[in-house]
């Protein structure tokens, strides 16, 4: 039971990077828990977020990290990056693409999360402290 398992390590924030089982209530009651998700939610929710861009023939996608709740890829925003869509692209190249935004992102979050906190008023998010300068570069 994962709850079970969790709640021995008491963590002050649980972060899913590819862990692609739904997290239940009993998960989520107890665990502050984020997400990254390889599109710009709300488009492309899901499990296969990146072919469904490259299907419906976007030319910009990239990857969102957001709060989990109990519906799917539907938790608050916290931080999004762009990444444009190059000719030729494949789901293996795109995804690799924005791995590497993500990766960075996160990290960045974790950190943000960590030393400064963040508000949430309804469905906006706000973080301490100030984005990376190469997760905002990403993003002109
Ligand atoms: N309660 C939540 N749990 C999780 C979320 C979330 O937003 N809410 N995000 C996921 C990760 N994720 C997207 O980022 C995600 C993972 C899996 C699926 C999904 O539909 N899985 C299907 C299998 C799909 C397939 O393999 O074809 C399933 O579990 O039946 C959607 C989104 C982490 N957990
Ligand atoms: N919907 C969940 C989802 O698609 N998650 C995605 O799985 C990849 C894991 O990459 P990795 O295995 O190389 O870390 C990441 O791109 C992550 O956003």
């Amino acid at each position: 039971m994962l709850a079970a398992r969790l709640a021995e390590f008491s963590p002050d924030l649980v972060v899913s990077a590819g862990f692609m089982r739904i997290l239940g209530r009993e998960v989520l009651q107890e665990n502050t828990v984020i997400n990254t998700h390889p599109a710009l939610l709300p488009a492309f929710p899901g499990a296969h977020a990146v072919r469904d861009a490259l299907d419906y023939g976007v030319k910009v996608t990239g990857a969102t990290v957001h709060f989990v709740d109990e519906g799917v890829d539907t938790g608050p925003v916290i931080e999004q990056a762009v990444v444009r869509v190059e000719e030729g692209d494949d789901v293996a190249t795109l995804h690799e693409r924005i791995k590497t935004v993500e990766r960075r992102m996160l990290v960045d979050v974790v950190g943000r999360l960590a030393r400064h906190g963040w508000t949430l008023n309804d469905r906006q998010v706000k973080l301490g402290g100030a984005p990376s300068r190469d997760v905002t570069e990403e993003n002109r």
